[in-house]
């Protein structure tokens, strides 16, 4: 069957053994390594919810017959894109959306670069064809993505060409007969080296001048490939009990700089070649910005509700949900989340079929909600730190509850309307995992930046909107004004 368990997903990432480096060593295991097991255990936890609940997670692969995981699917109805977007959902509430790279995610972009690979073959029909069969490989394989698309931060003010080292950034060395070389660094891959397999791609949002076609290219390789480094940043798992760190102990997926030292890349497995105008078009002309958006969209809902409960949660604990800003405080984030629900449903039931007989949802629902959602999550956020106020801070640890001379003094001192004092801390610990520790912080920073930098995706979808018929509106408007314009003006 195509759908692996979490066993064969461990499994993998065994005997591949990739190369990833975290506090200052190699990781021999990265199933068995404090800093990334426990989200290794998470991801295997997805994989078997496939089996678990094969209605709702799996689907008919069209080539094989056999079972493939539903986020895999290309969706030809809306009824397609509604079951899709369920097994999202099951896999996000897994985390409380907290997983932001969960498999579905990249799956959506392979699914949509496979069957809308048109663009690609405008350098060579070998290139379609390879997106179509990777697409195929991924699905009857259940293959585990990173990505990574952005290049290092030198000096932002420069194209890449014109660096003071131009080959720190990932690039093109040399076109060989079976494939191609390339070098350098490239940003940040969110599970890099805890997945199969990495695929580079341009920035959805940076664009590249033609003097930086050598640094546009889009491939995908196994995460054991030589010459492929992983070099992780510190882990915010402090191996701490789960009721210490609800969050952080389950779900730290770890974000990594990646290293290409001359990686021989299969032409099999290249997509685009030094184009930086296919490059440039990638994510919008094959739609995947699309259906990327959907799974977002979809698992930010989740994620909103995860945030809301805990909100009226902590409310409810220490007896503040009667004041007027608290209750207001409230509402703001209860708007959010109908509002998002709101931009889905407009997505879902305005989707047509693209060229390629994918349904395809409408964009511009999706492109509200994901240039939204960034301004509104650090709100949200800071809405629950806000109303938790001193006990974000009074939160003993598991170890404090069971020690006999002041377990009893905290369970009686942090009681709270509704709550024993253990209930209550423990409530508070996930409020603060979700807002304050190193992965709560984490969190916010990585939905700001989710689909890259809001200012720059402000600018591009003030540029994109349709903005004449409201300015036609208000011209219109001016003219049945009943007045005389001054002669002495008509010149
Ligand atoms: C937690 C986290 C996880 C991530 N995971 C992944 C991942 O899995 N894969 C991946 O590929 N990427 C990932 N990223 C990277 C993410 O895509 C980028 O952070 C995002 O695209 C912004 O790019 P940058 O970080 O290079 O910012 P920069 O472009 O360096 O911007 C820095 C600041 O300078 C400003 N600035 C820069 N250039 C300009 C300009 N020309 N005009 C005006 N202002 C400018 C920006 O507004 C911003 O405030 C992740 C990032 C984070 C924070």
């Amino acid at each position: 069957m195509p759908a692996k368990t979490g066993q064969e997903y461990i499994s993998r990432l065994k005997q591949a053994s990739n190369n990833i480096y975290l506090h200052g060593e190699r990781v021999s295991d990265v199933t068995e390594h404090p800093g990334l097991k426990n989200v290794v255990k998470s991801m295997a936890r997805l994989y078997d919810l496939q089996h678990e609940k094969p209605e709702k997670m799996l689907y008919t692969s069209p080539t094989s017959g056999e079972k493939a995981g539903m986020t895999f699917m290309q969706p030809k109805t809306i009824d397609d894109l509604i079951a899709r977007r369920e097994a999202i959902q099951e896999w996000a509430r897994t985390s409380g959306g907290m997983m932001g790279r969960s498999p579905d995610y990249l799956n959506a972009e392979v699914m949509a670069m496979g069957v809308n690979n048109k663009l690609f073959a405008e350098d060579d029909q070998m290139f379609a064809d390879n997106a179509a069969k990777y697409y195929e490989y991924a699905r009857e394989n259940d293959i585990s993505l990173t990505h990574t698309l952005i290049h290092p931060q030198v000096n932002r003010a420069k194209a890449q060409h014109e660096q003071k080292d131009a080959n720190v950034a990932l690039h093109l060395v040399e076109k060989k007969k079976d494939g191609i070389i390339v070098d350098g660094i490239r940003l940040l891959a969110t599970q890099g080296g805890i997945t199969d397999e990495i695929l580079v791609f341009p920035s959805t949002v940076k664009k590249s001048g033609e003097h930086d076609d050598p640094y546009s290219v889009a491939f995908a390789i196994p995460n054991n490939t030589p010459g492929l480094k992983f070099l992780s940043r510190e882990s915010f798992d402090y191996g701490k009990s789960e009721w210490d760190h609800p969050l952080s102990s389950k779900f730290e997926e770890g974000d990594a700089i990646v290293s290409f030292e001359n990686v021989f890349v299969p032409w099999e497995r290249v997509f685009v070649c030094g184009n930086s105008s296919i490059c440039n078009r990638t994510f919008l002309e094959t739609n995947a910005v699309v259906h990327m958006s959907h799974q977002v969209v979809a698992k930010n809902i989740v994620k909103t509700e995860f945030l809301l409960g805990t909100i009226l949660s902590v409310m409810d604990s220490i007896g503040i949900d009667q004041f007027q800003h608290v209750k207001d405080k409230g509402t703001e984030v209860m708007l959010a989340l109908e509002t998002m629900k709101s931009h889905l449903f407009r997505a879902e039931h305005n989707a047509k079929p693209d060229a390629s007989g994918t349904m395809t949802p409408d964009f511009e629902a999706l492109n509200a909600a994901r240039n939204w959602y960034p301004r509104i999550y650090p709100r949200m956020v800071e809405i629950l730190r806000v109303l938790g106020a001193s006990g974000m801070m009074g939160i003993p640890t598991e170890a404090d509850f069971h020690h006999e001379d002041i377990g009893p003094i905290l369970h009686r001192g942090l009681q709270g309307k509704n709550l024993e004092g253990y209930e209550r801390v423990q409530l508070f610990r996930l409020a603060w995992d979700m807002t304050m520790s190193a992965f709560g912080s984490r969190q916010m920073h990585y939905e700001y930046y989710f689909f890259g930098d809001p200012v720059k995706m402000g600018m591009a979808y003030f540029d994109q909107y349709e903005k004449d018929e409201y300015k036609q509106y208000v011209y219109d408007f001016l003219k049945e004004t009943k007045s005389t314009k001054p002669g002495a003006l008509n010149v």
